[in-house]
């Protein structure tokens, strides 16, 4: 994996919830560094309940705790190394307390500013658990937008998750099923299947992305008379794409878009709503997908699941999704450095 490793800056992984399971797929992550070839990353969390929960799950995770992220690949080998952030309150695993939604934003803003000031290589971010970060009255669905937002960007990001051998990327994200339709424009799709171009390329290092634009309607709306957003919306947006040299086909009908041979025909698909896109994908693969936020302009992934609450601080929860991210990330930053550098297109 010598290929995926980001020149000498470590990534920066955030805490997520803290009564999630970001601390423990954190911890084992690291213990699986040398079989997994996981790059190393400083962790942006707090050292006392990191080794509070290291000790409860019997795991052997010598903590470092440092001041600049540039110590971290030094140290990775032989400790997790720790930029401390202090919860507020203490965690009760499995119960997110809105007391500790301050901790959780720090951990992400340093992240973003590490990363902005060339000291971190990617923001790796473990899962938030939205709903308590609303009840401190956050107001950004998710850390898509909200990063969108530190990066003083006024148009929202894409995002792209990957895994199974399947790209999708959403239209629309995080809003009610009844408001998807009303939420699709021509010009939106458009503008996020020109940035999910853009991004193949550049950080996927796809020549000539195969975009596959899903429908909205059973059937693509046969022929307008099970819905007409296909006529009206979509199919202007695959029409503009097309006239600009995009490589894009639909409207498609979204349930024989995601078979094998479907998907041997493109590389990415513009999906109109959330559980359109995450479904086949958490469906073909779970484990390992990663959720990437294209248009941004530092690297953030992330793993494919949220904050499993319900089986917080067992140990049980799979780090294989963060170390896909922890990967994905190292490999985006390589890439984006070495063409920085003149050595790559
Ligand atoms: N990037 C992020 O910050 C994300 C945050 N979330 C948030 O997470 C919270 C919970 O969301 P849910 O829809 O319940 O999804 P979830 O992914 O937390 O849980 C769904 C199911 O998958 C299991 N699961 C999840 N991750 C696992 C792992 N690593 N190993 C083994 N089993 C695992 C859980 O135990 C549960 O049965 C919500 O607040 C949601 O907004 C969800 C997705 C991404
Ligand atoms: N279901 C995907 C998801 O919730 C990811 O959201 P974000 O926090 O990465 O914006």
């Amino acid at each position: 994996m010598s290929g995926d490793r980001p020149s000498g800056r470590p990534l920066a992984l955030t805490m997520g919830e803290p009564a999630g399971i970001g601390g423990e797929i954190a911890l084992a992550a690291w213990r699986d560094r040398a079989d997994r070839a996981v790059p190393p990353f400083v962790l942006l969390d707090d050292p006392a309940r990191l080794a509070a929960l290291a000790g409860s799950l019997g795991w052997d995770v010598p903590l470092v705790t440092v001041a600049d992220p540039a110590e971290a690949p030094g140290l990775f080998g032989s400790a997790l190394p720790v930029l401390p952030v202090a919860l507020r309150v203490p965690v009760r695993y499995g119960q997110p307390d809105p007391a500790n939604g301050p901790a959780v934003l720090e951990s992400i803003d340093r992240a973003v500013a590490l990363c902005r000031e060339g000291r971190a290589a990617a923001v790796v971010t473990n899962p938030i658990q939205k709903s308590a970060l609303y009840a401190t009255g956050f107001r950004w669905p998710g850390h898509t937008e909200y990063l969108a937002h530190l990066a003083g960007q006024a148009e929202e990001p894409v995002m792209l998750l990957e895994g199974g051998g399947l790209r999708v990327v959403l239209a629309t994200i995080h809003i009610p099923l009844k408001d998807v339709p009303a939420a699709l424009s021509t010009a939106g799709i458009v503008r996020v299947a020109t940035a999910t171009a853009a991004g193949l390329t550049a950080d996927f290092g796809v020549a000539r992305p195969r975009l596959a634009v899903a429908a909205l309607n059973p059937h693509a709306g046969e022929s307008g008379s099970l819905g007409r957003e296909e006529i009206e919306i979509i199919a202007p947006a695959v029409a503009a794409l097309q006239a600009v040299g995009i490589d894009a086909a639909g409207p498609l009908p979204a349930d024989t878009l995601f078979h094998p041979g479907a998907r041997s025909r493109y590389d990415a698909v513009v999906c109109m709503y959330h559980d359109q896109a995450l479904i086949p994908l958490k469906t073909l693969d779970f484990e390992t997908g990663v959720n990437v936020t294209l248009g941004l302009p530092f690297v953030r992934t992330s793993p494919d699941h949220g904050t499993a609450l319900g089986i917080a601080g067992t140990g049980t929860a799979s780090a294989s999704s963060l170390i896909a991210a922890l990967h994905t990330a190292a490999r985006i930053a390589a890439r984006r450095a070495a063409r920085q550098d003149g050595g790559a297109p």
